[in-house]
């Protein structure tokens, strides 16, 4: 069966990404490919207007959407795939919390798949950090994260979802140590750059983010004890990794119930 996606923000980065990843692929069709500056032909598929979305849902019928646009439009897509009984892939990052509940409301309708990152180094890094951290339990830990001069937010989704997988680490080995629960819940507090007077406290994650030239996506997580320290670092070397796993999920995601579902089933 060959699987027939609609693409939004079909003129940004990411959108040509996954048009030019869908042209290499035989078990998935483009159905149409929206934006707000329509137009344009990307990758060889004529751009329809955003404004027209619920139409072309209606008229194309696609199985899937696949969204990396901005939090307002994604949150707009979604709610328009949920009334169209269509399912949402999105990779769109600067979510916040009240997106989120958005997104969920939808996945009540149809089934939503949300990752931060669609790379398969990323998959494998959240997993050595949920390895290495319980391992290195005391380290200190700095997250740095590298994106090309055009990113909107900071930190980005990635490095907000390893910080998720850092307090989720480092609570799980602490309350098997504890008796005193309530010692060892709640979030690392997390220091976003330091200036002037900033002595390191016990406990924080420094969170540092980049941008600079063109670069794709870099995210270190180093884990710093005294006279030992482990560095974790994942490179993106072009946007083509990120455009492959949203379709890898699209693919897995169409014939699926309604619900909320992660990149991490798509792997297994
Ligand atoms: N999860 C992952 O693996 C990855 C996630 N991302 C995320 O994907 C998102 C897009 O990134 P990128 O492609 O670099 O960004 P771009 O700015 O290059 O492209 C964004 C596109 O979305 C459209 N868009 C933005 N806001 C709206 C809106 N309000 N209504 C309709 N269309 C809108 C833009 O349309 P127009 O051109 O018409 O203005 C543009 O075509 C970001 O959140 C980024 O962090 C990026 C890479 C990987
Ligand atoms: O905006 C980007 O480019 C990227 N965004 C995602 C994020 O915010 O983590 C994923 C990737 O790092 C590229």
């Amino acid at each position: 069966m060959t699987v027939s996606v609609g693409v939004t923000g079909a003129t940004g980065r990411m959108g040509g990404e996954v048009l030019a990843a869908a042209a290499d692929r035989d078990d998935l069709s483009v159905a149409f490919a929206v934006s707000r500056s329509p137009g344009a032909s990307v990758e060889g598929v004529a751009v329809a207007d955003a404004a027209d979305f619920a139409d072309l849902l209606a008229s194309h019928a696609p199985d899937v959407v696949v969204d990396f646009t901005g939090p307002a439009s994604c949150i707009e897509y979604a709610s328009a795939c949920a009334a169209a009984g269509v399912a949402f892939v999105t990779g769109t990052t600067g979510l916040s919390e009240g997106g989120f509940d958005a997104l969920r409301e939808a996945a009540s309708e149809v089934p939503v798949l949300y990752a931060s990152n669609f790379s398969r180094g990323i998959a494998a890094l959240r997993r050595a950090v949920r390895e290495a951290v319980p391992a290195l339990d005391g380290y200190d830990i700095e997250l740095t994260e590298t994106h090309h001069n055009a990113k909107r937010d900071a930190p980005s989704g990635t490095a907000l979802t390893l910080l998720d997988d850092i307090d989720e680490a480092r609570s799980s080995v602490r309350q098997t140590r504890s008796d005193d629960i309530d010692d060892v819940r709640g979030a690392s507090p997390r220091v976003h750059g330091r200036e002037g007077e900033a002595p390191r406290t016990e406990g924080e994650v420094g969170v540092h983010a980049r941008r600079a030239g063109d670069i794709a996506g870099e995210h270190e997580i180093l884990l710093a004890g005294n006279h030992e320290s482990l560095s974790l670092t994942h490179r993106a070397g072009s946007r083509g990794v990120f455009a492959a796993g949203a379709l890898d999920a699209a693919a897995w995601l169409a014939d699926r119930d309604a619900g909320w579902y992660d990149f991490t089933e798509v792997l297994e």
